[in-house]
């Protein structure tokens, strides 16, 4: 299979991003972050602004899943995604007014997209996640030296955070993310409940460098073992797995933390269930060679 023009490969791969980041934010009750029913520990963000930011993306990830299409994962592709994932990243923060919403979404959706054009539809998820690692490890050679959240964080704790889960394979996407998802749903719970556990799993075990830089290691560490208890009273679809949830968000907003690299890598899961829908693979624009 392949598809029918850069064009259809451009717009599905472009709209699925955009359409994963939507659906992470319309997501609640999410602990620490932004969703429908309030704005977690964020008071300079809306859901609003979180939609408006996706939408803003659609381009980068258009132009990415371009110059991708059908080609070879190299040096060059890897500079020429990461001048347009920079310029993604200036277009957000002017939809934002200045608030970085979505910088680890960019990583992750634009590696993922990158990969996904350039192989062919039916690669599957761990085909298109190990392409997308691939590209990640080439250097960016242009990148400008700046200090970033994520520099400081990594001097100071030695976690690797965005970059160093792009160079490893995304071990939190095929170990934690994507088994969970699929095991919640085969134990019956509704789309949105199974995100959401989803989306505890990640948080009980990432090191989630967006609440590190605001909370610092005894967040990460409290947030951790919070997740981990909802999910050993049961999960988010019992009373008692629901209440620690609740417990978890409390703790939180009570240290301004936010697991906003969780909910980037629940956004990479739901895009990454998109491309392997029976609906896609089997689309009649698709052609078959
Ligand atoms: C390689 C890059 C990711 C840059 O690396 P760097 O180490 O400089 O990263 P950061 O600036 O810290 O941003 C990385 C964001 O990734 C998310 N994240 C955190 N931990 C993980 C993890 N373990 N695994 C995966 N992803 C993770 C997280 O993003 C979310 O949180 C953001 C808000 O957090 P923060 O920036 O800390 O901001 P605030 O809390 O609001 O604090 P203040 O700044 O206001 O004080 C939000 O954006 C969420 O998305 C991290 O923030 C990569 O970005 C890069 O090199 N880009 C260049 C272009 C490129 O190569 N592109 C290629 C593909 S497009
Ligand atoms: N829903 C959300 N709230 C806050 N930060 C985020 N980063 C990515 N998604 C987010």
């Amino acid at each position: 299979m392949t598809w029918r023009s850069v064009k259809e490969c451009r717009e599905t791969l472009s709209n699925w991003a955009v359409q994963a980041l939507v659906e992470e934010a319309e997501l609640a009750p999410k602990p620490g972050l932004v969703d429908p029913e309030d704005t977690g520990s964020h008071s300079d963000l809306t859901f609003d602004l979180m939609v408006s930011s996706a939408n803003s993306l659609r381009e980068t990830f258009g132009l990415i899943t371009e110059v991708s299409y059908l080609r070879e994962p190299d040096q060059r592709l890897r500079e020429e995604i990461a001048d347009i994932g920079r310029e993604g990243e200036k277009n957000m923060m002017q939809a934002t007014g200045g608030t970085n919403t979505h910088k680890g979404a960019i990583w992750v959706l634009g590696l993922l997209t990158s990969s996904a054009a350039l192989n062919k539809p039916g690669v599957g998820i761990k085909g298109t996640i190990q392409t997308a690692s691939k590209i990640a490890c080439y250097p960016d050679r242009y990148a400008p030296i700046t200090t970033t959240n994520g520099s400081r964080i990594y001097e100071n704790f030695g976690v690797k955070g965005a970059r160093g889960e792009a160079e490893s394979g995304y071990p939190h996407l095929i170990n934690i993310a994507l088994p969970m998802l699929k095991e919640s749903r085969s134990k019956g719970l509704s789309e949105p409940l199974a995100r959401l556990e989803t989306l505890v799993s990640l948080i009980a075990h990432l090191d989630d460098t967006c609440i590190l830089h605001r909370g610092g290691l005894p967040a990460l560490e409290i947030a951790k073992v919070m997740a981990h208890a909802v999910l050993q009273n049961g999960g988010v679809s019992t009373l008692k797995g629901w209440r620690k949830l609740e417990e978890l968000n409390e703790t939180l907003l009570e240290r301004n933390a936010s697991p906003g690299g969780s909910a980037d890598l629940l956004a990479a899961t739901i895009f990454l269930d998109k491309i392997t829908k029976k609906d896609y693979l089997n689309k009649k624009a698709m052609s078959t060679i």
